[in-house]
């Protein structure tokens, strides 16, 4: 997993890789700065014009080297300075002499001076960077002002300029990147949506900053990578009986196919026996539908009444289409009530959660909710910022011991102790409905087949999400529909057996 950290910790990085490898802050500049070109160069194309912005910190000092190396490579470059060159790092002096040389270097030292960016240009913002200490006004603001006008193409050279790495927006200008290459290591801002205007398409280049350090930096969030994932094993003596016993809750009338897409997603995820409790309308459809499951029938024909927790299972999992009917609401109390070990909450059974919120307290530890948005926020009220949002999150899993997934774009899977791992899989094409029922049945057969719950729930979410890359590539992400992500679950898992 990737540390997400904060402004302090990433100059500490930076200070303790100049100390320790070592290397001179200026020959760090140099590396960063042409890991950037190399990342720009694949995304941007030949015979562009190209225009960089630089501030007088370090941020601007990675804009001169990248000019310079620009420059070597034959591209046609034009250089702005904007703000005091007496406040100048004294790496930016260096790289200010040495690109002298080469070329010319407009001054932007008033509005008269701010140059007119044709649409067709491509601009690099070397503004500001991590270093950002205040809202951004004044001559730094219009020139923003005109670079977000211009309808170019916008790189951000580590952080778009007027974004803090690691908190809300602030209340001054802030360029809207098309494309943030950043240095070593993702920012939290990233993973946010309210963000996504600023930050554009984003990308992470190595500058070799010391390993170990990064590791050992405090931070409660992390960007998961592939090799985070524990997957279930069988042994040569296993049988249906030891490969996960899950009893699956779902459906009402008119929502079978969300019980039919979280069984069969079961199914695809190893889970050695399968039962599914559904109220009797939706017996032949299941029967049908997923042959490899039991299908045990509620007395009601049309909503679920009554669950009895049985002990041949080892994970219950409940939610998909069961609506919210005031029985069913009794059978999920009647059901938390009765059951001590970690259970699968999804959709309509986290709505009455909300519903009924004394519930929570009597949820079983560890138990793990995937909730979407809408009933994210419906079980814990409305956010002003995707930073509240984050903080609320971590407020429902450490206060009850659960985990939890909010669900969307980098999904972040919250652990019972308020750790944040934002997830790298999945694409838009997986909003579609359906898509979180199919999450719902691989999280419980990973649950069921002995994984302990947060790293069910984090693998669950990296495999779905994978399904639904691999479900991309072959149907197309307008096409994808939730049963395909059923459909490449296979290819998901492979992909994690290396
Ligand atoms: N060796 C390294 O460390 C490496 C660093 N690297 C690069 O350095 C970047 C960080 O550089 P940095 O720390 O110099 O800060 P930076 O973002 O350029 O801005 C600071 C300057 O802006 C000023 N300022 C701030 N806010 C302002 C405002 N609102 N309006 C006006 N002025 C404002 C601030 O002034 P002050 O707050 O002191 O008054 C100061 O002068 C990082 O993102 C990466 O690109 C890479 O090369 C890898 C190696
Ligand atoms: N833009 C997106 N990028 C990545 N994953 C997405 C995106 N949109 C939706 N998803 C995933 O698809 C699933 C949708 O779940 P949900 O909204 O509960 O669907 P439904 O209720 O129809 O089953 C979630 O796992 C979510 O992370
Ligand atoms: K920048």
């Amino acid at each position: 997993m990737i540390p997400i950290l904060t402004a302090q910790q990433i100059r500490d990085a930076d200070q303790y890789t100049i100390g320790h490898e070592p290397i001179t802050s200026i020959n760090l500049m140099e590396r960063a700065s042409r890991a950037f070109v190399r990342k720009f160069s694949t995304l941007v194309p030949g015979g562009s014009r190209i225009m960089i912005f630089c501030g007088t910190g370090n941020n601007g000092g990675d804009g001169l080297v990248i000019a310079r190396v620009l420059i070597q490579q034959a591209h046609d470059v034009s250089i702005f300075v904007v703000g005091s060159m007496e406040r100048a790092t004294e790496d930016f002096k260096v790289n200010f002499e040495r690109l002298s040389v080469l070329t010319g270097i407009h001054q932007v030292a008033n509005e008269d001076q701010i140059p007119n960016i044709p649409g067709n240009a491509v601009v690099i913002d070397g503004l500001f960077g991590s270093g950002l200490s205040r809202p951004v006004s004044g001559l730094f603001a219009n020139v923003i002002d005109q670079i977000n006008k211009s309808g170019a193409e916008v790189y951000a050279i580590d952080i778009s300029s007027g974004l803090y790495p690691d908190q809300p927006l602030s209340e001054g200008a802030v360029v809207e990147a098309t494309h943030t290459i950043s240095f070593q290591t993702p920012k939290l801002i990233f993973f946010l949506p309210e963000m996504r205007k600023y930050v554009g398409q984003w990308h992470v280049v190595d500058i070799g900053l010391d390993e170990p350090f990064i590791q050992s930096c405090e931070t409660d969030a992390f960007f998961t990578q592939a090799r985070d994932i524990a997957l279930p094993s069988r042994s040569t003596f296993d049988h249906k009986g030891s490969a996960g016993r899950l009893l699956l809750i779902a459906g009402s009338k008119g929502k079978m196919g969300a019980a039919t897409l979280s069984a069969r997603a079961a199914m695809r995820s190893g889970c050695g026996l399968l039962y599914i409790h559904t109220p009797c309308c939706g017996l032949n459809i299941l029967q049908v539908n997923v042959p490899e499951a039991m299908v045990i029938e509620d007395e009601h024909t049309e909503v679920i009444t009554e669950v009895m927790p049985a002990d041949n299972v080892d994970v219950l999992a409940m939610g998909p289409g069961i609506g919210t009917n005031s029985l069913t609401q009794k059978a999920l109390a009647d059901l938390i009530l009765h059951t001590s070990e970690p259970m699968v909450l999804d959709a309509d059974a986290l709505n009455i959660l909300a519903l009924n919120p004394e519930l929570l307290n009597a949820l079983p530890p560890e138990s793990i909710l995937t909730p979407h948005p809408g009933e994210f926020a419906r079980l814990v009220g409305a956010w002003r910022s995707d930073f509240e949002k984050l903080e609320k999150l971590r407020w429902l899993a450490k206060t009850y011991q659960l985990n939890v997934v909010l669900k969307g774009a980098y999904s972040a899977v919250c652990s019972s102790r308020g750790y944040l791992y934002f997830n790298p899989t999945g694409n838009p094409g997986m909003a579609t409905a359906g898509s979180g029922d199919v999450l719902t049945g691989i999280v419980a057969a990973l649950l069921a087949q002995g994984m302990a719950p947060f790293d069910a729930l984090r693998a669950g979410v990296y495999l779905h999400g994978q399904a639904g890359d691999e479900a991309a590539i072959n149907v197309g992400e307008i096409s994808l529909m939730a049963s395909d992500l059923i459909e490449y679950l296979p290819a998901a898992f492979k992909k994690l057996h290396f």
